[in-house]
C-alpha cells in the first residue's frame, strides 16, 4: 500500500571493500572484485537489513561487479535474492581519469596533499583524462558500447551528479513513489552524488562527506511542497551507526 503523500523507503549501500580499496588504488570504472573482507561486509549488510526488517523489493545497481556482487550477497542473506533488478552505467563510480590504477599514497606524495584532495573530493575539478590506450581505460568494453564517444574519460562529482540524475528521476524515483523499499547498491562517489541531491548539500560541504563500505544507509522520504522527494531524516540513518563512524574516518584518511 502507498497511502496518499507517503513514499517508499530508500536504502543506499556502498559496495563492500574491493581488492583495490584494500590495496589503496584509485579505482573508478575499473571492474575489480570484492576482497574477502568486502564479501563479509556485504553479508553483514544483509544481516543489518534483515534485523531492521528493511527488506528491499526492488534493486538498482551500477554495471560494476563490486556493487552487483555486494547486492547479491546482501540480498541472499536477507532472503530477497529474487527481487527485480535494474542496472545502469549512470550509477557507476566516478570515472577517475588518469588516476585509475594509481596508488593513493604515492599520488599524494608526488603531487602534494592539496592537489590530491582536489582530485579526490573537490566538487568541480576532475583529474586529467585517461588515455584511451591506458590499460585501465574502458575502451572497447561492450557494456559501454552505446555510449560511443560520450563515454567519460574523467569525471568530477558535478559530472557524476549530471549523468546520474536522469536515471534517478526516470528509474529510481518512480519506484519510490510506488511505495517500494528501494535498494541502490553503488559506489562511494556515486552515492555521495545521491546524498548531495537528496539532502541539498552545498558544493563545499560535500567535499567532507564520505560513505563507508557495506553499511546500509536508510532514507525515509516524503513529497515536498515543490513535488520533489525530501528526506524526513536528513542525512539518512546508518543501520550500524558506530561501525559507520569508524569506517567514514578510514575512507577520509586514505592516502595518509
Ligand atoms: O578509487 C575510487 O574509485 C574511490 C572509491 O574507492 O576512491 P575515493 O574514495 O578516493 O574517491
Amino acid at each position: 500500500m502507498n497511502p496518499e503523500g507517503s513514499v517508499g523507503t530508500l536504502v543506499l549501500l556502498r559496495h563492500g571493500q574491493s581488492d583495490w580499496n584494500e590495496k589503496n588504488l584509485f579505482t573508478g570504472w575499473v571492474d575489480v572484485a570484492l576482497s574477502a573482507r568486502g564479501e563479509g561486509e556485504a553479508r553483514r549488510g544483509g544481516e543489518l537489513l534483515a534485523d531492521a526488517g528493511l527488506l528491499p523489493d526492488v534493486l538498482h545497481t551500477s554495471l560494476l561487479r563490486r556493487a552487483i556482487n555486494t547486492a547479491n550477497i546482501a540480498l541472499d542473506v536477507c532472503d530477497r535474492h529474487w527481487i527485480p533488478v535494474r542496472r545502469d552505467w549512470r550509477l557507476n563510480e566516478r570515472h577517475y581519469g588518469a588516476l585509475q590504477g594509481k596508488d593513493k599514497k604515492q599520488t599524494m606524495e608526488e603531487y602534494g596533499e592539496e592537489q590530491f584532495q582536489i582530485w579526490r573530493r573537490s566538487y568541480d575539478t576532475p583529474p586529467p583524462p585517461i588515455d584511451p590506450d591506458d590499460p585501465y581505460a574502458q575502451t572497447g568494453d561492450p557494456r559501454y558500447a552505446d555510449l560511443g564517444d560520450t563515454m567519460p574519460r574523467t569525471e568530477c562529482l558535478a559530472d557524476v551528479l549530471a549523468r546520474l540524475l536522469p536515471y534517478w528521476q526516470a528509474a529510481v524515483v518512480p519506484d519510490l513513489r510506488a511505495g517500494h523499499t528501494v535498494l541502490v547498491a553503488a559506489h562511494g562517489n556515486s552515492l555521495r552524488a545521491v546524498v548531495k541531491h537528496l539532502d541539498g548539500v552545498d558544493d563545499a560541504t560535500i567535499a567532507g562527506l564520505n560513505i563507508p563500505t557495506g553499511i546500509p544507509l536508510r532514507y525515509d522520504l516524503e513529497t515536498a511542497a515543490d513535488g520533489d522527494l525530501r528526506p524526513t531524516n536528513p542525512g539518512g540513518t546508518y543501520l550500524d551507526p558506530d561501525a559507520a563512524k569508524d569506517a567514514i574516518a578510514a575512507v577520509a584518511n586514505q592516502g595518509r
